[in-house]
């Protein structure tokens, strides 16, 4: 696929299928993630691959931060809550925790840091695109929690970027396409 088929097409998939894509492909798209460019070459993400049971971990995080939201609950409410963060953890095969270490470089600014990050996120999403692979990038209130950023063992200058869902797309769901506004509405062209 060209770049830019693989850039106008590319879609948020929230459905796919169980199909579990192999360790090669997902080494593929990771492998695309880290040519990303970043400033001063300073490489700050780090990603955390989970499949089968290993996405617990994510649920987990995903567990007590629904049970966090519910004060004075009874003990059946926090269960039921805890276990429907395990289940929104099992929406895809693959999914791959993004994080990101600030540069010790005294020279790096952080929020540069943050967009080499997600320049990384987007190579990773084209490239599952390319693949026949789909993906969504997620992040809710889990993405900024204390639990996930224990869990993922960022420090406390990281942060948790977010979870990229992976796998098959399940193509009886075709995502709509988002309106977007027209470049003329966004750009403004100076030439004198
Ligand atoms: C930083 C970031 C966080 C996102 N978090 C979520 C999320 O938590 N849940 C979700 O359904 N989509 C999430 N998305 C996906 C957007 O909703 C999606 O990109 C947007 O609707 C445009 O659709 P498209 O990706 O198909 O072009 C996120 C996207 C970004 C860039």
């Amino acid at each position: 696929m060209e770049t830019i088929d693989a850039i106008n097409t590319r879609r948020s998939i929230r459905k796919v299928t169980e199909q579990e894509p192999s360790k090669e492909i997902i080494e593929q798209i990771l492998d695309a993630a880290r040519r990303a460019p970043n400033h001063m070459n300073t490489e700050p993400w780090h990603f955390t691959v989970l499949t089968g049971e290993g996405r617990n971990k994510l649920g987990e995080v995903y567990g007590k931060v629904n049970q966090k939201n519910l004060a004075d609950a009874d003990q059946p409410t926090l269960d039921a809550a805890f276990e429907k963060g395990v289940a929104s953890a099992k929406r895809a095969p693959v999914i791959i925790v993004v994080t990101m270490e600030p540069s010790d470089n005294p020279r790096a600014i952080e929020i540069e840091d943050v967009a080499a990050t997600a320049c990384a996120v987007e190579n990773l999403m084209l490239a599952a695109h390319s693949l026949g692979l789909g993906s969504i990038w997620r992040t809710g209130g889990a993405a900024y929690s204390e639990e996930a950023k224990q869990q993922f063992g960022v420090s406390e200058n990281g942060r948790v970027m977010g979870f990229v869902y992976v796998g098959y797309p399940d193509l009886e769901t075709t995502p709509k396409v988002p309106e977007r506004k027209s470049v003329a509405e966004i750009t403004e062209w100076v030439d004198a």
